[in-house]
């Protein structure tokens, strides 16, 4: 499998939101990454459904839903009916996360959990198998463009060890500060799935951005 690429719709124009979702159609990119914020969570407020909905008109490569809010299972059938394919709900939020899971999966969805930077990925073994995706946080969540944190690596070789034991199918996606200086190492620390938000849109051609990254790396992952 290739690796696959999912621009941050965080970092869009929203004054412009058509043409970038369009640009985002029209590209290399595999996923749409939708980052939703609840200044509770995290200390930034993103958007919510009508924006939501507005992407999922437009769109039409899967939507990759990073909910950073609090208390999420109350959302999730609304995140499915607007077009979530994958929605992913943190750690840290979720006090009963197997009941969120099986609640994403019974909407319909792909089910993720984020782990913050600070979050071991041990904590993941018993949820692991229920699974498809973790969202690894290489940055602390609630705004683009900040500083890739390095013991990032180490997280994703310790949790490709893991999946490889428990889940060898699951989708390991990393997010924050990632770009063409460090997707090889990411690459190689196990990471599949890639979320990238300035390095896509601040780019001087956003859409020739998302082809670099993903062909960085030719040949297919050991997945
Ligand atoms: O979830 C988040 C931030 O909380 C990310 O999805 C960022 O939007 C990624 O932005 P860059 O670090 O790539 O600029």
């Amino acid at each position: 499998m290739k690796h696959l690429i999912a621009p941050s719709v965080l970092s869009a124009d929203f004054a412009n939101l058509q043409r970038d979702i369009e640009m985002i159609n029209s590209s290399a990119a595999d996923w749409f990454h939708v980052d939703v914020m609840d200044g509770v969570f995290v200390p930034n407020i993103s958007f919510g459904f009508p924006v939501m909905e507005a992407i999922n008109k437009y769109a039409t490569k899967p939507l990759d839903v990073h909910l950073m809010i609090v208390n999420p299972d109350q959302y999730i059938e609304r995140f499915a009916a607007a077009g979530a394919a994958v929605i992913t709900v943190h750690y840290e939020a979720c006090v009963h996360l197997h009941r969120t899971v099986q609640a994403i999966h019974a909407a319909g969805c792909k089910a993720g959990v984020a782990l913050n930077p600070h979050t071991p990925v041990a904590l993941l073994k018993d949820i692991l198998a229920d699974l498809d995706l973790v969202l690894v946080m290489s940055v602390n969540p609630g705004f683009g463009g900040q500083k890739f944190i390095p013991n990032t690596l180490n997280k994703l070789r310790e949790l490709k060890a893991m999946a490889l034991q428990i889940n060898p199918d699951l989708i390991i996606e990393v997010d924050g500060g990632v770009g063409i200086h460090n997707l090889e190492d990411l690459i190689d620390a196990g990471a599949m799935a890639f979320v990238a938000g300035s390095a896509i849109f601040a780019a001087p051609d956003p859409k020739e951005m998302i082809s670099e990254l993903k062909n960085l790396k030719t040949g297919t992952l050991n997945i």
